[in-house]
């Protein structure tokens, strides 16, 4: 018997550590493009979902953008069938219509596509490929754009969609081993034209970025990127749990916040406050950015009489003698 290719293995070996901490019974979905790295993840998905007692959807999203996406898409299902999936969903999704960018409204009405078909299985977690290089590309494209922490910490291994576990079991799995494990299994993988579309911000960074930094800076450069996001994410919950205890303790009795615990925090713990607080207020986290949170903070630390801080989605927060207090709209 021919030995199995490292790759194939590599990614056999992630998959099965994602889907061996599921605490329920139930099916897992993954979410396929086409393109080699959700194509791999599906193919070991099928190989491995079975021998863990473990039943494996898949679901394809057509985001009508391109000549031939239907085609594409029905031949994604086509190949799941065979691969021993127990059911191939495809989706056609509106992209027009939405808020944001094309990238924006492609990836929010994915992600909607993918909680829905995802409630209709019952699933209790849905598998998406993306790979080391992508979690790089996402820790450079933050740190040029002065995220901070939030962003540095790139994609999470594992997070919420309403209510499902996304999984990114391949987090640690090079973009290099997918095409190679799809070359093995004799799959051909869809190129996404979008991938080496110049007009993307992410494609420059894979295609002209990352290559010059390995260069510069030998391979292990991806690796120690991907390492910063995992370190970085640490140290995010930590602070996040002390930040919430801290909110807790700066709740002022007539509402808002009480501004000398505010001043008395660490400006890193303070400013995840502020934040967490923005958010309970109904700013919405992708819109509240640096500027918002540092309006709060000149509030509580650069008080000179200002007037209220605007936030995102009409939220004003104003100062009143040592209280931080919502602005009622009415
Ligand atoms: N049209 C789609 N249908 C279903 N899932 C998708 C679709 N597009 C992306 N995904 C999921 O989101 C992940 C990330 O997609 P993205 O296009 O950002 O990255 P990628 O590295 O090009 O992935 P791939 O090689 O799998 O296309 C994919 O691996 C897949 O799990």
């Amino acid at each position: 018997m021919a030995a199995l290719a490292p790759s194939v293995a590599a990614i056999r070996l992630a998959v099965r550590r994602a889907l061996t901490g599921l605490p329920s019974a139930g099916p897992v979905l993954v979410a396929c493009s086409g393109g080699a790295d959700s194509l791999a993840l599906a193919a070991a998905t099928a190989f491995v979902a079975p021998r863990l007692g473990r039943a494996a959807g898949l679901v394809t999203v057509d985001h009508g953008l391109q000549a031939g996406s239907a085609q594409r898409a029905e031949m994604v299902a086509a190949w799941a069938r065979e691969a021993g999936f127990t059911s191939a969903t495809v989706v056609r999704v509106e992209v027009a219509g939405r808020p944001g960018g094309p990238e924006a409204a492609a990836r929010e009405a994915r992600y909607q596509a993918l909680t829905e078909v995802a409630g209709q299985h019952g699933a209790v977690a849905v598998l998406a490929g993306h790979t080391r290089d992508d979690q790089a590309e996402t820790v450079l494209l933050a740190l040029a754009r002065g995220a901070g922490p939030r962003g540095l910490a790139g994609m999470p291994v594992r997070r919420d969609l309403a209510g499902v576990p996304l999984l990114r079991p391949l987090l640690e799995i090079s973009r290099e081993q997918t095409r190679a494990a799809c070359e093995v299994l004799g799959l051909s993988p869809w190129q996404d034209p979008h991938n080496t579309d110049p007009s993307y911000a992410r494609s420059r960074v894979r295609a002209d970025v990352l290559p010059a930094l390995v260069r510069a800076l030998g391979p292990g450069v991806l690796d120690n990127l991907a390492r910063t996001a995992r370190l970085v994410a640490a140290d995010n919950a930590a602070l996040d749990d002390v930040a919430q205890e801290a909110l807790a303790a700066a709740r002022h009795p007539r509402g808002g916040l009480r501004v000398p615990d505010l001043v008395a925090l660490a400006p890193a713990v303070r400013g995840r406050v502020l934040h967490a607080w923005a958010r309970e207020l109904g700013a919405s986290p992708s819109a509240l950015s640096y500027r918002h949170v540092a309006a709060l903070d000149a509030l509580v630390t650069g008080w000179h009489g200002q007037g209220p801080a605007d936030l995102p989605g009409g939220v004003r927060v104003l100062r009143s003698a040592d209280r931080l207090a919502l602005v009622d709209p009415t």
